[in-house]
C-alpha cells in the first residue's frame, strides 16, 4: 500500500490524491488492511498545545492565559516587593546574629549546664573567666575587621567596602530568612492579615495550621495560584493525603478567622468531578462583604414571557454566579425568621411560573397583606386572610390537587409511551390543552398558620384537627405530586419540628433559609447536620436581606455537586411584581388559559364526598392514627434508620426536637422502653447509649394501630 496513506494531512486539496493513491492500490492487487479510521497527523501547532495542555509537568499557572498573566503580574510583585523584603531579612538577621553572639559571650549553654544541675556557685569563677577572654575575643575580632577593612579602603578605594557589605547583607539576609513552618516571630500589632497570603503562599498554610487544618509538619500544594475573580481572589489547594476536602468546609470559620476575613467573605468548596478529589479545596475570599452592595432586580422584569421548565432566576452568590431555581418535578420550602426575605423570596418563584401562560396557579396567603393581591388576576384559585373559613378553604382545595394528582396518573396509565414516556409529565403534555395537565403551583405563604389550626374537621366520620389533616394532605402531595406537574411552594415563619411536621419536611425537595434564630431552625430548614456541614442559616446578619442557604433539588450554575450555597435572592419590589402579574394576565387571555378565580367565577370548591375519602394515602391514614410522639418516631423509623436495628434516643430527641425527659415517659407510657446498647460513635469506637430497637416500635405501633394494649 501507498506509504502516503500513513500520514495525510487533513485539507481539502490532500484528499483527493489520497483517494486515487488507494483506489491504484486496490487495482494493483495488493492487500489493503482496512483501516477503520485513518490516522490523521494534526498540525504540530496543535500537537504541542494539547501536549502542553495534558502534560503533569507543565505546571497549571503556564496553561491558560488567565494563570500566566496571574503568573507575570505575581512575578513583578514579587520582583517589585524584593528591596523591602531584603531589607526586612537582613534587619531580622541582624537581630538573630545579636543574640547569638550575646548568647555565646554570656557562655548562656555553659551557665544553663551549671544551674541545672545546681553548680552555678562551683563554676562561676570559671564562667566569669570564659566570659571575659570572650569579651577579649569579640574585641579583638572587632579591632582586627575594623582594621583591615580600613587597609582595604585606603589601599583599594571603595570596592572593598561595597564588596564586604554586600556579603554582609546576604548573610544576614540567609540567617534571617523566613524558614518553611516557622513563619518566624509575629509582631502581635502586624495589621490586617487579610489577603496578605495572595502574595505570600506560606501565610496561607500558617492559616490552615492556625485553624487546626493542618499538622505542624504538613503543607499546602498549590493548584492554583491566588487570582482576581470579581470582586475577590481565587485560590484552589490540595491538601496533604490524610486530610480531606469536607472538614475544610465544616471548619471555614477558623479559617476566617485565621485569614482575619468575615466568615460571610469567605467561600470554600470541595472540587469534585473530574479535575478535583476528596482533598481538593476551591478558596474565593471577597474583599468586603459581598451581600452589602445595592440590591439587584430580578432580570424576569425585563422578559416579556418564561417557559416553567426552564429553572427561575433567584439570586447571585457571592461571586456573582447566577442561581437559578428548578422548580418542576420538585417542591420548595422557604423558612425564616420575619422581615427577612421569606415573601419576596417566594414571589420570585412564583413570577417565573406566572410569565409561562401554562401553568395553573393556586395561592394562598395566610399573612392576609396586600404582598400577594397582584396575583389574583393570574390565579386559578386565591385566597387571602387566616380564618377558619380560609383553612376550611385550603383543606378543599388540597382534596381537590389530591384527587387531580390521582386522576393524572390514571390518565398517564393510558397514554401511549410516545406522548408519555414514563409517569411523569412532559413540556408537550404539561401544555397541551386538550390533555389538561398544566404544570400547577400551589404557594402557601405562612404555611404555619392552618398546619397549626386545631379546628376539628369531619373527616370520614371522625374529628380530626384541620391542620394535622392539611399536614398530611400537603405530605402526600409532596411525596406524589411532583411528577405528575404540581409544585408546592411553601414559606414559614416558624420553621421548628412542631409546625412543619418532619414527615413533610423530609420530602420537600428543595429548602431556602433565610435567617433563623438558631442552628436547629436552621437544620429544620435544610435539612439534619446541615450545620455541621457548614450550612447554618442563623449566622447570616440580620443587615443581609434577601440573603438566605438555598439547598437545590436539582443542577444549578454552581454545579450539581454543590450541596448548598449562600445566596442573595433577586430584589423585586412591589411594582415589579404588579407588573409581572400584569403581562402573566395579558399572556393568559392571549393563550385562552384564563381560569378560575383570574376569569371572577365563584371558586368555592365543592368537595366530592368519594374523592376525599380516597384522598389520603392508606400511610397518611395510618399515621393520623397513632398517638404521638410514636407517629413521629415511626415516621423517623421509616425514613431515616435504613437497616439499622437501633436507634439512639439522643437522635430522636435531637431529630424530633423534644424534651428527653417527656419524650421517654410518653413512650414509655406508649409501650416502649428504652434499652442500652454498644453502638460505634463517630470516630468507630463502641459506646453505650439508651435507645430503642427498630422492630420493637413497628411492633408496639402495630398494636396501636389495631387499638390493642401494648
Ligand atoms: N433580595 C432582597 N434584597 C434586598 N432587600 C430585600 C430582598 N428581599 C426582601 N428584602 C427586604 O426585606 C423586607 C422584608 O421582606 P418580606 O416581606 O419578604 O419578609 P418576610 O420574611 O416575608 O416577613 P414576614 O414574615 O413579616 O412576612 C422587604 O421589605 C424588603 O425591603
Amino acid at each position: 500500500m501507498n506509504d502516503d496513506t500513513d500520514s495525510v494531512n487533513v485539507g481539502a486539496e490532500v484528499a483527493p490524491d489520497r483517494s486515487r493513491d488507494v483506489d491504484r492500490a486496490i487495482l494493483d492487487g495488493e492487500l489493503v488492511e482496512d483501516q477503520p479510521f485513518p490516522s490523521v497527523r494534526l498540525p504540530w501547532r496543535l500537537r504541542l498545545k494539547r501536549w502542553w495542555q495534558a502534560s503533569p509537568r507543565v505546571p497549571v499557572s503556564l496553561k491558560t492565559h488567565e494563570q500566566a498573566t496571574q503568573l507575570v503580574k505575581d512575578w513583578i510583585t514579587v520582583v517589585l516587593r524584593s528591596p523591602w523584603r531584603l531589607l526586612r531579612a537582613v534587619g531580622r538577621g541582624l537581630v538573630t546574629g545579636f543574640r547569638l553572639w550575646r548568647r555565646w559571650v554570656t557562655v548562656r549553654d555553659y551557665r544553663e549546664a551549671a544551674e541545672e544541675s545546681q553548680k552555678l556557685a562551683d563554676k562561676f569563677t570559671e564562667i566569669r573567666e570564659l566570659t571575659l577572654f570572650r569579651w577579649k575575643v569579640t574585641g579583638a575580632v572587632s579591632v582586627a575587621a575594623g582594621v583591615l577593612i580600613a587597609v582595604a579602603a585606603y589601599v583599594w578605594g571603595e570596592v572593598p567596602l561595597w564588596t564586604i557589605g554586600g556579603v554582609a547583607c546576604v548573610a544576614l539576609a540567609v540567617l534571617g530568612r523566613r524558614k518553611d513552618g516557622q513563619p518566624g516571630r509575629k509582631p502581635s500589632l502586624s495589621g490586617s492579615r487579610a489577603l496578605t497570603w495572595t502574595m505570600d503562599p506560606q501565610i496561607l498554610v500558617d492559616a490552615f495550621r492556625d485553624a487546626k487544618l493542618l499538622g505542624k509538619d504538613e503543607s499546602l500544594r498549590l493548584v492554583q495560584r491566588a487570582s482576581r475573580v470579581g470582586d475577590g481572589w481565587s485560590v484552589t489547594v490540595d491538601l496533604p493525603a490524610t486530610r480531606k476536602a469536607a472538614d475544610v468546609v465544616k471548619h471555614r470559620e477558623a479559617l476566617a478567622s485565621a485569614l482575619a476575613v468575615d466568615e460571610i467573605q469567605l467561600m470554600v468548596e470541595r472540587v469534585r468531578g473530574n479535575g478535583g478529589h476528596a482533598g481538593r479545596v476551591a478558596m474565593w475570599v471577597a474583599d468586603e462583604d459581598p451581600y452589602a452592595k445595592p440590591p439587584l432586580r430580578t432580570p424576569l422584569v425585563n422578559v416579556q414571557h418564561w417557559d416553567a421548565w426552564k429553572p427561575v432566576p433567584f439570586g447571585r452568590d457571592a461571586r456573582d454566579r447566577k442561581i437559578d431555581l428548578p422548580l418542576v418535578w420538585t417542591s420548595l420550602l422557604v423558612g425564616a425568621i420575619p422581615r427577612q426575605g421569606k415573601t419576596f423570596a417566594t414571589r420570585l418563584a412564583a413570577a417565573g411560573l406566572i410569565l409561562d401562560p401554562h401553568t395553573r396557579l393556586y395561592v394562598a396567603d395566610f399573612k392576609a397583606g396586600k404582598d400577594w393581591m397582584a396575583a389574583e388576576q393570574v390565579a386559578h384559585r386565591f385566597l387571602s386572610g387566616d380564618d377558619a373559613e380560609h383553612i376550611v378553604a385550603l383543606k378543599d382545595w388540597l382534596v381537590e390537587l389530591v384527587a387531580e394528582v390521582q386522576d393524572r396518573y390514571r390518565r398517564m396509565r393510558d397514554l401511549d409511551d410516545e406522548v408519555c414516556p414514563e409517569s411523569k409529565v412532559t413540556p408537550a403534555m404539561s401544555r397541551d390543552t386538550a390533555l389538561n395537565m398544566p404544570i400547577t403551583a400551589l404557594f402557601i405563604d405562612e404555611v404555619q398558620v392552618p398546619l397549626e389550626d386545631r379546628t376539628p374537621i369531619e373527616v370520614q366520620g371522625k374529628n380530626v384537627p384541620a391542620g394535622e389533616y392539611i399536614g398530611e394532605l400537603l405530605t402526600w402531595l409532596a411525596k406524589k405530586a411532583p411528577a405528575a406537574g404540581i409544585v408546592l411552594v411553601l414559606a414559614t415563619q416558624r420553621p421548628d419540628s412542631k409546625t412543619i411536621p418532619s414527615g413533610l419536611r423530609a420530602v420537600l425537595g428543595s429548602r431556602f433559609a433565610l435567617r433563623v434564630m438558631d442552628w436547629r431552625d436552621s437544620n429544620i430548614v435544610l435539612g439534619e447536620q446541615m450545620n455541621t456541614r457548614g450550612h447554618d442559616s442563623s449566622r447570616l446578619l440580620p443587615s443581609h436581606k434577601g440573603v438566605g442557604i438555598l439547598r437545590p433539588d436539582g443542577e444549578t450554575e454552581a454545579g450539581a455537586d454543590v450541596l448548598a450555597m449562600t445566596v442573595r435572592t433577586y430584589y423585586m419590589p412591589g411594582e415589579d411584581w404588579q407588573e409581572i402579574c400584569r403581562r402573566g394576565r395579558a399572556l393568559r387571555q392571549a393563550a385562552g388559559t384564563l381560569t378560575g378565580h383570574a376569569t371572577g367565577e365563584d371558586t368555592a370548591v365543592r368537595v366530592d364526598p368519594v374523592a376525599e375519602a380516597k384522598a389520603i394515602s392508606s400511610e397518611a391514614k395510618v399515621m393520623a392514627e397513632l398517638p404521638e410522639p410514636l407517629a413521629e418516631v415511626l415516621e423517623y423509623v421509616n425514613e431515616h434508620a435504613g437497616d439499622r436495628e437501633f436507634i439512639p434516643t439522643a437522635e430522636l430527641v435531637d431529630a424530633l426536637d423534644v424534651d428527653p425527659n417527656a419524650f421517654g415517659r410518653q413512650m414509655t407510657e406508649l409501650g416502649c422502653s428504652s434499652e442500652r446498647r454498644r453502638v460505634p460513635a463517630e470516630d468507630g469506637e463502641l459506646r453505650q447509649v439508651r435507645g430503642y430497637v427498630v422492630a420493637d416500635l413497628r411492633r408496639m405501633a402495630a398494636l396501636q394501630r389495631d387499638g390493642g394494649d401494648p
